[in-house]
């Protein structure tokens, strides 16, 4: 292992198998009746649709999308871009690093469940500025505003940045009234919480490494957040686990598609009828790798709790309310420093204790 600093082993019950079955089986979702209804067929269509959505977030947690009306030319000016970013010196890089006051920009230590990441990422706000809490102690109500911070080079890194994330905000709205029709409410039932959203957008490097049998790229988690988008490259390394038996599945780069998963909050807000699922990306020694996951977050001021219309004396809340931006300022601590306990988990607020 040589040269591979400790902090990146991960215990032998974590290690990736890299026997992982490749999963065609993530559902794929094509998405063209949204760009061009045909209103002959439309409605009949959309139900479908609208089922198969609710199958997947039921079955799998995560599906892909096709025909999704993000424009390839938005993705691939990202990409070009981010790969000069990571191209340049450290000491460049560092230069927008990101810390624990101001949590946007570069950053090439983070952690996962105390075990050091192979990757480096530039974290840039869908919203510039974003408001949210100062701390994650309860009685400390001071709020700070979040600016991104864009590096010199290169210059195009910036647009290519805001344009993207724009057109896969559009994305993400589509995603969240379909889910939202498929829990048979109103399609813009949960627009709502996003008007003041904490959502970034990450790009990942994870460049070829010597061990890939000792590390992970990300270690295995769930997302806390609402939604994720993810675009992936060609190389491949995300993996998910089956929810039926919890076999690692490999996720399938398909090209252009996106992989989209639920997060802790639709978890909540479902009351469980749709689950956030553990996933990890692995890495490889001999290509670099980058991905660019869109964090579909509400506003830092939101309850998260099970919708009133999906709780009723035989379905009661399994979740007490929490506040969002607490929460994740809690989350966050645990990227920057080793914790001697548990990180903060949405089973903390579970009623009756399952573990989430
Ligand atoms: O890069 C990937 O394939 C997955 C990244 C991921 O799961 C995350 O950043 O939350
Ligand atoms: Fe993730």
């Amino acid at each position: 292992m040589g040269e591979v600093d400790p902090s990146f082993i991960l215990p032998i019950e974590h290690r990736p198998q890299h026997s992982t079955l490749e999963a065609e089986a993530i559902p794929l979702i094509d998405l063209s009746i949204l760009i061009s209804p045909n209103p002959n067929s439309v409605d009949r269509l959309m139900e479908s649709l609208i089922a198969d959505i609710g199958d997947a977030c039921k079955n799998w947690g995560f599906f892909q999308v096709i025909n999704h009306g993000v424009p390839l030319e938005s993705r691939r000016n990202l990409e070009i871009a981010g790969a000069k970013f990571f191209g340049l010196s450290e000491e460049e890089k560092k230069r927008v690093s990101k810390d624990e006051v101001n949590p946007v920009g570069y950053y090439n230590r983070e952690h996962t469940k105390n075990v050091r990441d192979w990757k480096e990422v530039f974290d840039f706000l869908v919203q510039s500025p974003t408001l949210i809490p100062v701390s994650h102690e309860p009685d400390d109500k001071s709020l700070k505003e979040l600016s991104n911070r864009w590096p010199e080079n290169p210059p195009e890194l910036r647009e290519a940045c805001e344009i993207y994330a724009g057109e896969v905000q559009k994305l993400a709205y589509k995603l969240l009234e379909l889910i939202s029709m498929s829990l048979g409410l109103q399609a813009k039932r949960l627009n709502g919480f996003f008007k003041h959203q904490t959502t970034y957008v990450r790009l990942n490097h994870y460049s070829p490494c010597p061990t890939p049998d000792l590390v992970l790229g990300v270690g295995r988690h769930k997302d806390s957040g609402a939604l994720t988008i993810v675009a992936q490259d060609d190389v491949g390394g995300l993996e998910v686990k089956r929810k039926t038996d919890g076999e690692w599945f490999r996720v399938k780069p398909t090209p252009n598609a996106y992989v989209v998963n639920i997060g802790d909050i639709i978890q909540v807000w479902s009351n469980e009828k749709y689950e956030s699922v553990e996933h990890r990306a692995v890495v490889n020694s001999e290509r670099d790798r980058f991905t660019i996951p869109f964090f579909l977050h509400p506003a830092h001021y939101t309850m998260v709790e099970p919708l009133e219309e999906l709780t009723d004396k035989q379905h009661p809340a399994k979740y007490k309310a929490y506040n969002w931006g607490k929460f994740y300022a809690a989350r966050k601590r645990g990227n920057f420093r080793k914790l001697e306990v548990e990180n903060i988990q949405i089973s903390h607020f579970r009623v009756s204790g399952k573990s989430g």
